[in-house]
C-alpha cells in the first residue's frame, strides 16, 4: 500500500503539487487523467523519488519514504518505473537490460537473473530477442523489454508515465495489452495515460489530475459517465468530442479528413465505420448551399458505442436532405444508408443535421 499526504512539489515560483493526500492498496491499478502540465509525471516522479518533494510524506508498505534515515535505495527498489522513451541501456542487450538491476541491486547469481530474465521476456512476448540490442526492437518491443527490465525487480508497484505516447499506433496495443495481463495478476499500478478507452477498462480508479492536485477521484463510471465537477466534465467531453469549421467552399478536406481519422483511431472506432463516416461528411457537404458559416463534431459516446455527427450551417432554412436534383436523390440514399437515425432541425438562423452512424 502506498500513501501520500499532504505532498508538494514547487519548480522555483512554480508550485506543481499542492496538497495530495492519496492512498492507494495492494492490487489497485489506477490510472492519472487531466490536461497537460497538470503534474501528472511529476506526482509519479515524486512517488519514486526521481523528484525530492517539497512537503508532505510518502508511506510504502509502513515505510516512510522520506523521513530522515530511511534508505532511499533500498525503498525505490520496491517502486518500478516505465517511460514513455523507454531508458533502456542502449550499450546493452535485452538480455543485460533485464538481468543488471537484479544483479547489481538485488545481488542475484548471474544464472538465477537470466532464468527469471527469460521467464519474464516471454511473458511480454520478445523472448525471441533475448540477445539483441535495443536499436534492433521496434517501439513496441522496447517498452516491452522495459517493463520485463521492471518486473525483473520484483517490485511492489510499478509506476508507468505515458507508456505509449512515444509509439506508432499499431504498437500501441501490444503494450496495453501487457499492461492489461500485469492488473488481471493482480500488480500494483499507477498509469499516466492519454489513452482514455484502456483507462477506463483497465483501472479501478481514476484520478483527474487539475490545479495542482487530485481535482476528481472515482471508479471509471463515475469519472467518465458521471464527472461531478466542473473541469472534469469538461475534459470528458473534450476527448469524446471533435469539431472542424469550414468558412468558405475552398477548404482542406485532406486536413480535415486526416483529423478525423486520427480521433475514430483513438476512439479505436472500427476502421469500416471511420470510412462510412468519411463519405458521409463528404456527401452532406456536397448538399450544403452556403458555406459562410459550417462546423462539423462528432462526438463518440463509449458508453454505447455510439458515434454522432453533427453538421451546423448558418443561413436560410435548408434540409439537405430534402431532395432537389437527381443527382442529389443519389447522395441522400447514401447518407440514409449509413446512418441509423437522422435528424434535422433549423433553429436561430442555423440548419442543425444530427446523423447517428451505423456502427457497422
Ligand atoms: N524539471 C522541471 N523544472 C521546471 N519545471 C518543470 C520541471 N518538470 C516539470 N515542470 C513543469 O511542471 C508542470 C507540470 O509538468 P508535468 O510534466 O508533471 O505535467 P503533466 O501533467 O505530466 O503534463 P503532460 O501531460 O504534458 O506530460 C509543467 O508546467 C512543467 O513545465
Amino acid at each position: 500500500m502506498i500513501r501520500t499526504e499532504h505532498l508538494s512539489k514547487r519548480y522555483g515560483s512554480l508550485t506543481v503539487l499542492k496538497d495530495i493526500s492519496v492512498e492507494i492498496a495492494d492490487g489497485e491499478v489506477i490510472s492519472i487523467i487531466g490536461p497537460s502540465g497538470t503534474g501528472k509525471s511529476t506526482f509519479l516522479r515524486c512517488l519514486n523519488l526521481l523528484e525530492k518533494p517539497d512537503g508532505g510524506s510518502i508511506t510504502l508498505n509502513g515505510t516512510a519514504l522520506l523521513a530522515p534515515g530511511t534508505n532511499i535505495s533500498d525503498a525505490r527498489k520496491k517502486i518500478g518505473m516505465v517511460f514513455q522513451g523507454f531508458n533502456l541501456y542502449a550499450h546493452l542487450s535485452v538480455l543485460d537490460n533485464v538481468t543488471i538491476g537484479p544483479r547489481k541491486l538485488l545481488k542475484k547469481s548471474k544464472a538465477e537473473a537470466e532464468q527469471k530474465a527469460e521467464e519474464l521476456l516471454k511473458l511480454v512476448g520478445v523472448a525471441e530477442k533475448v540477445n539483441s540490442f535495443p536499436d534492433e526492437l521496434s517501439g513496441g518491443q522496447k517498452q516491452r523489454v522495459a517493463i520485463a527490465r521492471c518486473l525483473a525487480m520484483e517490485p511492489d508497484l510499478i509506476l508507468f508515465d505515458e507508456p505509449t505516447s512515444a509509439l506508432d499506433p499499431t504498437m500501441v496495443s501490444e503494450v496495453l495489452a501487457v499492461i492489461r495481463r500485469l492488473a488481471k495478476e493482480g500488480m500494483t499500478m499507477l498509469i499516466v495515460t492519454h489513452e482514455m478507452e484502456f483507462a477506463r477498462n483497465v483501472s479501478t480508479r481514476i484520478f483527474y489530475m487539475d490545479e495542482g492536485g487530485i481535482y476528481e477521484e472515482g471508479t471509471p463510471q463515475q469519472i467518465f459517465e458521471s464527472p461531478q465537477k466542473e473541469k472534469t466534465r469538461a475534459f470528458i467531453h473534450k476527448i469524446r468530442s471533435f469539431s472542424w469549421e469550414i468558412k468558405s467552399p475552398i477548404y482542406d478536406l485532406y486536413a480535415m479528413n486526416g483529423k478525423v481519422e486520427a480521433f475514430c483511431e483513438k476512439h479505436l472506432i472500427p476502421k469500416k465505420v471511420t470510412n462510412n463516416l468519411l463519405l458521409l461528411m463528404e456527401e452532406i457537404l456536397l448538399l450544403q448551399k452556403d458555406f459562410s458559416d459550417i462546423r462539423l463534431s462528432l462526438s463518440y459516446s463509449e458508453q454505447t458505442s455510439e458515434l454522432l455527427f453533427t453538421c451546423e450551417a448558418a443561413g436560410d432554412a435548408h434540409d439537405p436532405l430534402d431532395s432537389g436534383t437527381q443527382a442529389d436523390d443519389l447522395g441522400i440514399k447514401l447518407i440514409r444508408s449509413r446512418c441509423s437515425d437522422i435528424q434535422y432541425h433549423y433553429e436561430n438562423g442555423k440548419n442543425r443535421l444530427i446523423c447517428t452512424l451505423k456502427g457497422n
